[in-house]
């Protein structure tokens, strides 16, 4: 399980999560959440309703009628996903689900087929006149000279955007003899041959040759108004034009304009930039025109297509609430079980070795001082992981955890970047081979402080100037003493060790309460730090030391003894204990000072 998400938002109690679902969705897939969750449906909540209440909820399950805005988001304390019954996500705020760590899921397949036999429906019911007709026939008159259609084959159908409702689409109206023309920057040409559709390659050619133009670009700020009067007026006064998209990308007044004039035949439409639209507006008329055949947003209103996207998106909430990974997330990326199986002891590793660094280097308990660039290497069998997304967000969650309080900070693979991004922390991944397989494990990580180019002390000096030969010496110390906050760690039997702290080599397991004594390599210290503890009432379980880096030549400022804190100079050694409760800070202090003990710190793990 993800470890972010097992702890998302540090609300680990075992009461069942709680999904609201405010829309109408499919019961087949709610079934699936019943067991294990309390499942409530809540039609006709107003947007301050939904506020009030969703502070209570672990997931949100809605379809393209609720605003899943920032404020809501930000108010949903307890959301761990958003689920979207459907496609389109251009109603959710997904920046701020991202930076607050809400997964948000939809269902890319579940209504393609509904969506596309609704565009031939008013494909068809525009060439035709049927909605004319049949308010006519309705309105119980009997008109048929008026309402002579075209027919659609032989006529050029246009596509802007041959994704997966784009090129169903083609593959039907293929089947009613039409000629496909499309235009998609980012279209896969084989598919788009096999589905004999020629692809154009301006936009303004798919304007000039269409009889039929349809629309299947998602809605997103470079598609939003994409269709407005300029485009329309490139096109044959025959023209007929379809959305089944969103409302919006087509300029809703440009185009009534358009049929009003007659420079465009006519347009079946589905989906309306205000839904419902408000009385009077562009869209209203729109609907009235009578070349016009619209639906109410029915594109995935099929009996088979909410049952999919149902299943579909009930599923992977389910995963998510017991800390599985979603199919679908569009927020975050996408790791294959078997991958996140072998990632698993090392997440475990990464947030221990964040938290290591944390609490032994940068001990202050100041976040600020966290900021810090680091380089992460992944090394020998983890080099060639598909995805270190969970790895680098455990780093993060780690290296934070022990300054910010669990509650005020959910990490996880969602948001691990930005967060990090926003805390000053850069991180630098990269991917070695080397010698690992030699040393009785399949691979390791580092993690390595570097000086922050954005630090003072990382600038140029120049050389003669005693003040600046002072300010040199003080930055290069600094920039040792960083440069040696290292910590390697390895997984052996699922199980993290640390193999190397700041400049000591040692192998320990990162787990509970652990003092870290800096002493002189010499006999006794065991003895001085035991009997100490002891009086303190505190018993040491584990121990181990750990000399300097047999292969750590770089010692010319060590031996001058500019370099301390943990990070080790020739003659000392490290001893790492672990013991059953916290030692006080006053009996840490105590320790440091006499009989070659040169510091300590005390680290939870
Ligand atoms: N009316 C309804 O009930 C339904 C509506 N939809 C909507 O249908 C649309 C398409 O859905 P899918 O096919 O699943 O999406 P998709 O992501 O598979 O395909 C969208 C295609 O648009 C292309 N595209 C993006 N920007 C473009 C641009 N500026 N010019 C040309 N092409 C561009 C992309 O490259 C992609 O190939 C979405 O807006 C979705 O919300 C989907 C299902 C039901
Ligand atoms: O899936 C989509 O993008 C849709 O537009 C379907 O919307 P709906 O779930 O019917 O409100």
């Amino acid at each position: 399980m993800p470890q972010s998400q097992a702890t998302a938002h540090g609300n680990g109690n075992t009461a069942r999560p709680k999904v609201l679902i405010p829309e109408k969705v499919s019961p087949d897939g709610l079934r699936l959440l019943q067991a294990s969750s309390e499942v409530h449906e809540r039609k006709g909540l107003s947007p301050d309703d939904l506020l009030s209440i969703i502070g209570d909820y672990d997931a949100l399950i809605v379809r393209s009628e609720t605003k899943v805005t920032a404020p809501l988001l930000a108010a949903g304390k307890k959301l761990r996903v958003v689920a979207r019954a459907g496609v389109g996500v251009d109603n959710v705020d997904l920046n701020a689900a991202t930076k607050l760590g809400i997964i948000v899921v939809n269902s890319p397949q579940g209504n393609i087929n509904a969506a596309a036999e609704h565009t031939i429906a008013l494909l068809m019911a525009t060439a035709r006149k049927v909605g004319e007709a049949c308010a006519g026939l309705k309105a119980g008159k009997w008109e048929r000279s008026k309402l002579v259609g075209i027919e659609v084959k032989g006529k050029t159908l246009a596509i802007l955007g041959l994704g997966k409702v784009g090129l169903t689409v083609a593959r039907a109206a293929g089947g009613l003899g039409m000629n496909l023309i499309a235009y998609d920057p980012y279209a896969n040409p084989a598919l788009a041959a096999a589905a004999n559709v020629e692809m154009v390659p301006t936009m303004d050619e798919v304007f000039a040759q269409a009889d039929f133009l349809t629309v299947h670009t998602p809605m997103i700020a470079s598609t939003k108004g994409m269709i407005g009067a300029a485009e329309l007026s490139k096109m044959k006064p025959t023209a007929q034009i379809l959305n089944v998209a969103r409302g919006g990308i087509i300029d809703e007044t440009a185009l009534l304009e358009a049929l009003e004039a007659g420079t465009i035949a006519g347009a079946g439409i589905d989906v309306f930039t205000a839904e419902p639209p408000v009385a009077g507006d562009a869209a209203s008329r729109l609907i009235a025109h009578p070349n016009v055949v619209a639906t109410p947003h029915l594109g995935a209103s099929t009996v088979e297509a909410q049952e999919n996207v149902s299943i579909d998106v009930c599923s992977q909430v389910l995963s998510i609430l017991s800390g599985q990974l979603p199919r679908s997330a569009v927020n975050a990326p996408i790791i294959l079980p078997e991958e996140y199986r072998t990632l698993r002891p090392f997440v475990t590793l990464l947030e221990k070795m964040g938290s290591l660094y944390t609490q032994h280097f940068s001990p202050s308990n100041n976040a600020q001082q966290l900021r810090t660039t680091f380089d992460l290497t992944y090394e020998g069998s983890l080099a060639s992981s598909g995805t270190t997304k969970p790895l680098f967000a455990a780093l993060v969650k780690g290296l934070l955890s022990p300054v910010v309080s669990a509650e005020s900070l959910n990490i996880n693979i969602v948001n691990a970047e930005l967060v990090a991004k926003e805390r000053g922390i850069l991180i630098n991944e990269s991917r070695s081979r080397d010698k690992v397989d030699q040393e009785g494990y399949s691979a390791s990580v580092t993690l390595k402080a570097r000086l922050d180019p954005r630090s003072p002390s990382a600038s140029r000096v120049v050389r003669g100037d005693p003040f600046a030969e002072g300010v040199a010496l003080r930055s290069s110390e600094r920039r040792k003493k960083v440069e040696n906050q290292v910590i390697t760690g390895f997984v052996s039997n699922n199980t993290p060790y640390i193999s190397r702290l700041g400049r000591f080599s040692t192998s320990f397991v990162p787990e509970g309460t652990m003092l870290i004594c800096l002493n002189d390599d010499a006999p006794g210290k065991i003895g001085v730090v035991g009997g100490r503890l002891g009086k303190a009432g505190v018993n040491i379980r584990s121990m181990s030391v750990a000399p300097i880096e047999a292969n750590d030549n770089d010692d010319v400022l060590l031996k001058e003894g500019s370099v301390v804190d943990g990070e080790g100079r020739e003659g000392e050694a490290l001893m790492i204990l672990g013991v059953d409760r916290t030692v006080d800070d006053e009996v840490r202090k105590s320790l440091i000072g006499d009989d070659g003990l040169i510091e300590a710190s005390v680290v939870t793990l």
